[in-house]
């Protein structure tokens, strides 16, 4: 069996989704999952600033443990899931990959599959080059970068050939559509199959 960790970062529901779906593709796979939130880094102050971030952090935070870099030892695969930043990883899972820089330096991240998947408040707003922009860390790592590609007729739909995707636009509440969380299972399921393959 593979373990594949998925380490999320959320404050609107839509990667929060995303992270499921994948979760679900990734135990119709076979993998064991462990499902983690990257906690806040900003303040009380700004996550007042948007209704519902506080409480979304709150019963998100109830739900999933914090990634902790044992779990990073654990996994054969790791999928790293961000919303948008100005087109870049959010900072709450920057930091949980600079955390991981003990284990960088003895090796330990070496042979491990990456994958990313991103949430963007609009069509053209990033999330093709936010999922790519994680895969430098993989890099950095020695990480065998797996993306969901073309490889099944969902990602014809919905999502992106480096990534899963959903776009919110700017809909407070707003959930990924049938399509985006179909191709969201897929890379769940691609990424196990291909740990398993490497693993075995
Ligand atoms: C500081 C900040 C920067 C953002 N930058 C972008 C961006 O560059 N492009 C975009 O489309 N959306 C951007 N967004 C919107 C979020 O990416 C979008 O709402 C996303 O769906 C949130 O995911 P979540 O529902 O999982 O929290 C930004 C939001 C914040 C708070």
């Amino acid at each position: 069996m593979a373990n594949i960790l998925i380490v999320f970062h959320s404050r609107d529901g839509m990667t929060e989704a995303l992270a499921n779906a994948v979760a679900e593709g990734a135990m119709a796979a076979g993998g064991g999952v462990r499902l983690r939130r990257a906690r806040e880094l900003v303040g009380a102050d700004v996550m007042a600033l948007a209704p519902g971030w506080t409480e979304n952090a709150t019963r998100m935070n109830a739900l999933y443990e914090a990634p902790t870099a044992d779990d990073a030892v654990w996994a054969d695969a790791i999928l790293f899931g961000t919303p948008s930043r100005f087109g870049l990883v959010c900072s709450e899972v920057k930091a949980y990959l600079d955390s991981l820089g003990a284990l960088w330096a003895r090796g330990k991240l070496v042979n491990k599959v990456g994958s990313a998947f991103a949430a963007s408040a609009t069509p053209h707003g990033g999330n093709e080059v936010t999922s790519l922009t994680l895969f430098i860390p993989m890099a950095h790592f020695g990480m065998v970068i797996v993306p969901p590609g073309f490889a099944d007729g969902a990602m014809f739909k919905a999502g992106t050939p480096y990534g899963a995707s959903a776009v919110s636009h700017n809909k407070p509440g707003a959930l990924p559509s049938d399509a985006d969380l179909d191709a969201a299972r897929f890379q769940g399921q691609r990424v196990t199959e291909i740990a398993r393959r490497l693993k075995g």
